[in-house]
C-alpha cells in the first residue's frame, strides 16, 4: 500500500538563538510542531518509570513539595556536572523519541511536522528526521536575549552554553541554517524553507 507520511524536519539551535521564535512561525502557517523540552517536562512529570528513573539519579529533590519536576534544582545540578547531565538525558530521549513516533503517527495528515530541540544528531542519525534546520545567533545577543527572558545569572546561562554542543559543530549538522541576529529578515528566511518542504513531501 503507498502512504503518505509527513515529511520531518528538526529544529535545533544553542540557549536563546530564537528556534521556539522560529517553531511559532512555522505553527502560524498550520505545521504541527513537537517542542522536545517541554514534552521532555512533561514526561519528567508524568512518565512513572522516568519518574523513577530520575529520582534514582538525582534523589527526591528533583520533585517539589507538590510532587512536580523541580526544574530550578535539577538545573542546578545537571548544567553544572557534564556526567549527571548525560545520565539525565539517557533517561529522557528514549522516552522522548517514543513519544515523537506516537506524535508524528498522529499527524500523519499533514505535509511535514517540525520538532525543535535542544539536543539533535544530523538527519537519519539515530532519528526519523529527513532534515535538520539549525537556527544561529551570536552567542552574546542570546545571552543577552536570555537575560531578559529567564530568570537566570549570567554565569548560569554561559554554563549551559559550556554544556551544549559548540556552534560549530552545530552547523555541522545543518541541512539548512537560519540565521537570527536581528539583521536578516527571520519570516522571510522560514517562508522559503515552508515551500522548500512542502516541495519535498514524501510518498513511503
Ligand atoms: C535541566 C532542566 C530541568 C532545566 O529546565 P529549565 O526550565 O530550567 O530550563 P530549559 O528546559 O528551558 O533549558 C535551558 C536551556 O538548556 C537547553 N537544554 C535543556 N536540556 C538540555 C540538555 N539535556 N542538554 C543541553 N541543553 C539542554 C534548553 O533548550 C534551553 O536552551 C530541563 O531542561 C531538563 O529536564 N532537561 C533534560 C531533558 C532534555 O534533554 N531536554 C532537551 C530535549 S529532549
Ligand atoms: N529575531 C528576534 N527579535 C527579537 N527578539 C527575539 C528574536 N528571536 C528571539 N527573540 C527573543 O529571544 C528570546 C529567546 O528566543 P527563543 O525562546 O525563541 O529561543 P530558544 O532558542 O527557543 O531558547 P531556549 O533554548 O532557551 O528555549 C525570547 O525572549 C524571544 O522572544
Amino acid at each position: 500500500m503507498v502512504r503518505s507520511k509527513p515529511l520531518q524536519i528538526g529544529v535545533t539551535g544553542g540557549i536563546g538563538s530564537g528556534k521556539s521564535m522560529v517553531c511559532q512561525l512555522f505553527a502560524c502557517l498550520d505545521i504541527p510542531v513537537y517542542q522536545a523540552d517541554s514534552r521532555a517536562k512533561w514526561l519528567s512529570n508524568y512518565h512513572v518509570e522516568v519518574r523513577r528513573q530520575i529520582v534514582e539519579l538525582l534523589g527526591p529533590q528533583a520533585y517539589n513539595d507538590q510532587g512536580l519536576y523541580d526544574t530550578t534544582y535539577v538545573a542546578s545540578q545537571v548544567f553544572q556536572n557534564e556526567t549527571l547531565l548525560k545520565q539525565l538525558n539517557a533517561i529522557i530521549h528514549p522516552a522522548v523519541m517514543r513519544d515523537t513516533n506516537e506524535w508524528v503517527e498522529r499527524n500523519a495528515t499533514s505535509p511535514y511536522v517540525v520538532k525543535e530541540a535542544a539536543i539533535m544528531n544530523a538527519a537519519g542519525q539515530g532519528n526519523s528526521l529527513d532534515y535538520v534546520v539549525v537556527v544561529d545567533a551570536p552567542v552574546e545577543l542570546r545571552v543577552q536575549r536570555i537575560l531578559q527572558r529567564d530568570r537566570r545569572t549570567e554565569q548560569e546561562i554561559r554554563a549551559i552554553i559550556t554544556r551544549q554542543v559548540s556552534d560549530e559543530s552545530r552547523r555541522g549538522i545543518a541541512d539548512f541554517v537560519i540565521t537570527n541576529d536581528e539583521s536578516s529578515r527571520l519570516i522571510p528566511q522560514v517562508l522559503d524553507l515552508h515551500q522548500i518542504f512542502l516541495g519535498k513531501r514524501k510518498v513511503v
